[in-house]
């Protein structure tokens, strides 16, 4: 008999190669808001995939509707092979996933030692000890005590030590410094390497951008774009700030592949995402004073490349509503 037989109703077992997350047409309003417009994707077993959107695109609400804390309006994905709609099925499931929501609602009173104790008594902690040499939150202490940072790495032990197969996160590196947050690139590279797949949102370019295998764009409630990285990159163009006299000026912003430049009094900034030797020949032509190339802020990949007007979304942006949840 197959696993799939063998399941309980209400209770599916995901076959060995299907994807561990499938969104389908996942909609959510809020009734002032359209927060999830159709959402539609999927990701495969042990990939990293980065959910990437600016503030408000609606991407916590995506994860509180896989995570089953909030009830689709339309569609609905599945999780494990659970349908988010079947309360029992991802309850069934929820041992197997690991969950690091974007606001950590610790006990303020109690040490982090106990919130691990308390969350590796339900859902078990093999991997507690090895978690805590990587992230290093101060157990000992009161959550009360902790920095920013030492509640999220609090949060990625609680998230990874019961060894899930799939790992949802929200924003997982807000408050951790550099270092740590290349810690938890690594850390992420590694789990992916044995077999886990990891789902995370950010609103930060460059940190999909160095660690996902696939991203998935969402504005305004919709998913605008799903493709690789290196795709992503390629179309994102370079952020250009040149300190120079007027002529490099005006020869630099004539190049093809040059928009939104915008001069300022001793030089210019635009985007580039024409040919890099067109740039850097120019460039050598002129006596530059400075140059910076970076990456562009994430609202301008959104409004270079999908233009400014925010699909999926009617009406002013309201407060939000906690009555909401499991609405
Ligand atoms: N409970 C709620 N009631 C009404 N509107 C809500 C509720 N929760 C979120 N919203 C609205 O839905 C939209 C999407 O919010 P969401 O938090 O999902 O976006 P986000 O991409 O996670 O943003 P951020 O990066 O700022 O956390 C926003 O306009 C937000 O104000």
């Amino acid at each position: 008999m197959s696993d799939e037989a063998a399941a309980p109703e209400g209770n599916p077992v995901a076959a060995p190669d299907d994807p561990p997350l499938v969104v389908e047409g996942l909609t959510k309003d809020y009734g002032s808001v359209l927060a999830n417009d159709d959402v539609s994707f999927t990701v495969h077993r042990g990939e990293i995939f980065g959910f990437l959107g600016p503030n408000g695109a609606g991407k916590s609400t995506t994860i509180r509707l896989l995570l089953g804390l909030l009830k689709p309006t339309a569609g609905t994905a599945r999780v494990l092979g659970a349908d988010i709609r079947d309360e029992a099925a991802l309850t069934a499931v929820k041992g197997r996933i690991g969950y690091l929501p974007a606001h950590l609602g610790f006990d303020e009173e109690a040490t982090g030692k106990a919130v691990l104790d308390y969350h590796g008594a339900i859902k078990g902690e093999g991997r507690r000890d090895e978690l805590l040499e990587i992230f290093t939150p101060p157990v000992e202490r009161p959550i009360r005590e902790y920095s920013t940072g030492n509640k999220r790495m609090l949060g990625l032990v609680q998230a990874f030590m019961h060894d899930p197969e799939l790992v949802v996160m929200d924003e997982p590196t807000s408050g951790l410094d550099p270092l740590k947050q290349e810690g938890f690139n690594e850390f992420i590279r590694r789990e992916r390497d044995r077999g886990t797949t990891i789902f995370f949102s950010s609103h930060v370019l460059s940190e999909v951008r160095r660690v996902c295998d696939r991203v998935g764009i969402l504005r305004g409630g919709s998913l605008v774009e799903l493709e690789g990285v290196e795709a992503l990159l390629h179309r994102s163009g370079k952020h250009v700030r040149v300190h120079a006299d007027d002529a490099a000026v005006a020869a630099l912003t004539a190049l093809d592949g040059v928009v939104d430049a915008e001069p300022f009094s001793e030089g210019a900034q635009f985007i580039y995402a024409g040919d890099p030797n067109a740039l850097l020949d120019e460039l050598a032509r002129h006596d530059i004073r400075d140059v910076e190339i970076g990456e562009p802020p994430i609202e301008d990949v959104f409004v270079h490349y999908y233009g400014s007007e925010e699909p999926g979304r009617r009406g002013p942006e309201t407060a939000v509503d906690p009555g909401d949840d499991g609405a």
